[in-house]
């Protein structure tokens, strides 16, 4: 019974006994997660039956690497901004208050702001799994097999394998995960306590809360609610708004919409955007980096300062940066390496972060009275802190496993392995671009002290 009848339920059209039987010895629960041959039709029917709305013109189907997506079917004249595409009736949808929840829950996530919620919506799906036939909803709701969660859950018994964590290192993503993992495993202690079979009720809970990380949204973004929405949940992500092509809209009889927010033309797909997010984010939140994704940056795995004034201090003049640069100035997550620009060298928030480890607290609170200009020019980078970030960054690179150069990146480790190819190249650029500062003589010392003669022979001018 390890399987629970989940698996035969999760194959569409399969429900005939003999096979049906055959489906729940199977021995994994690999049918969980998006199959190649899934047919969206199944949930597309349901959806409409149960009162909802679908453009004539929209279809949900396949594309190589994003799953299910919605798309504006082949020869279909064009839809014209502010359309519906979508509407999913109050019926139909899962929702879940934070406010109404009576039960303590902890965020598992570093930005889990509804964790309640959560909570809610991860036990309602484990019990639907447990329903001889689930609906169709809950069968579509596949969460990618690249998620971070999944590639480190394995055994509810032991701790993830060296070569889950090897996927991840370099990148500040692995510490996340393996912090998510266990306080799930602490979350769902009572229900494993329960279970007879172990091991599948734990791999029932991983997919229900790869399932809330990859397809729940919180709606309105301030409100207190976390939804699932049927057939709005199909749409992919465009990785800016302004890429967007529909939004979602919160309607007053208590339904959820699709909106068309600019034109859409024949086999255009319809991509909403879940949030300005880089690909150490979208990595973990949904399993799938985006090449050359225009909302950049890595997190310089650095201890935030551990003294307030110079915790204010950093985040302050985070914030100052990247508000200068017309970046979203939320400066909790840290420090960013990025790529260079000819407006903003890419080391600019590590030079910031290092400047500011070395100052005293005093100095600090000093700084903290000073005007923003003024903080600006105190705190540029000079020698020394080139020399501790180039230092930095030595020790970040090895962290990243070395991988043959032409290994391709395909499979639930492939987008793991290209945010670890995206942060090695990061660095190659910053460790370029700060050598391209450093006086030769300190430059020479530096790397004759540290005995690091490829990088000194590749950066040498
Ligand atoms: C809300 S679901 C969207 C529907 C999903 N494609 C499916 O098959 O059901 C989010 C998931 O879709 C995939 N996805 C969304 N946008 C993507 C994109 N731009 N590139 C690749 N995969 C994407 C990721 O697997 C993500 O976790």
């Amino acid at each position: 019974m390890r399987a629970l009848a989940v698996v035969g339920i999760l194959s569409p059209g399969l429900m005939d006994g003999k096979r049906r039987k055959k489906l729940v010895r199977c021995e994994d629960l690999s049918a969980l997660y998006r199959q190649s041959g899934d047919d969206p039709n199944q949930v597309l029917e349901w959806h409409k039956k149960g009162g909802g709305y679908l453009h004539p013109s929209l279809r949900a189907t396949q594309l190589p690497g994003r799953g299910w997506a919605l798309c504006l079917q082949p020869g279909a004249p064009l839809v014209p901004a502010g359309t519906v595409l979508v509407r999913s009736p109050p019926q139909l949808l899962w929702v879940a208050h934070e406010s109404e929840s009576l039960e303590v829950a902890e965020p598992l996530a570093p930005g889990e702001s509804l964790p309640k919620a959560s909570a809610a919506l991860r036990r309602r799906l484990v019990e639907a799994l447990k329903a001889p036939v689930p609906d169709p909803f809950v069968q579509s709701m596949h969460p990618p097999d690249s998620l971070p969660l999944r590639l480190v859950a394995g055994s509810v018994s032991s701790e993830p394998s060296e070569d889950a964590k090897e996927l991840l290192k370099g990148t500040s993503i692995l510490n996340h995960t393996l912090s998510l993992r266990s306080k799930l495993l602490k979350a769902v202690k009572p229900e494993l306590e329960l279970a007879k079979d172990k091991q599948a009720t734990w791999e029932a809970c991983v997919w229900a809360q790869a399932v809330i990380m990859s397809r729940a949204f919180h709606v309105p973004k301030d409100s207190d609610r976390l939804l699932l929405i049927p057939i709005v949940d199909i749409a992919n992500h465009a990785p800016t708004y302004a890429l967007a092509n529909a939004e979602f809209s919160d309607n007053k009889d208590g339904s959820m919409s699709m909106i068309a927010s600019r034109d859409i033309t024949s086999e255009e797909e319809v991509c909403v955007c879940y949030g300005e997010h880089n690909n150490e984010q979208l990595l973990f939140c949904y399993g799938f980096v985006i090449p050359e994704n225009p909302c950049q940056g890595m997190l310089c795995p650095l201890p935030f300062p551990d003294t307030p004034a110079r915790a204010e201090l950093l985040h302050y003049t985070l914030a100052d940066l990247r508000r200068r640069h017309g970046r979203n100035p939320s400066a909790k997550a840290g420090p960013t390496l990025r790529r260079p620009s000819k407006a903003e060298p890419g080391s600019s928030e590590l030079l910031l972060a290092l400047k500011i480890f070395d100052i005293s607290e005093e100095k600090a609170k000093d700084l903290l009275s000073l005007g923003s200009a003024e903080r600006v020019t105190a705190l540029e980078a000079n020698c020394q802190e080139w020399v501790m970030a180039l230092n930095f960054l030595e020790a970040w690179r090895a962290e990243i496993p070395w991988r043959r150069p032409a290994e391709p990146s395909s499979g639930a480790s492939g987008a793991a392995a290209q945010l670890q190819q995206e942060a090695e190249d990061l660095i190659e650029a910053a460790m370029k671009e700060i050598a391209a500062q450093l006086p030769l003589p300190l430059y020479l010392r530096f790397y004759c002290f540290t005995h690091q003669w490829n990088t000194l022979l590749r950066f040498l001018r």
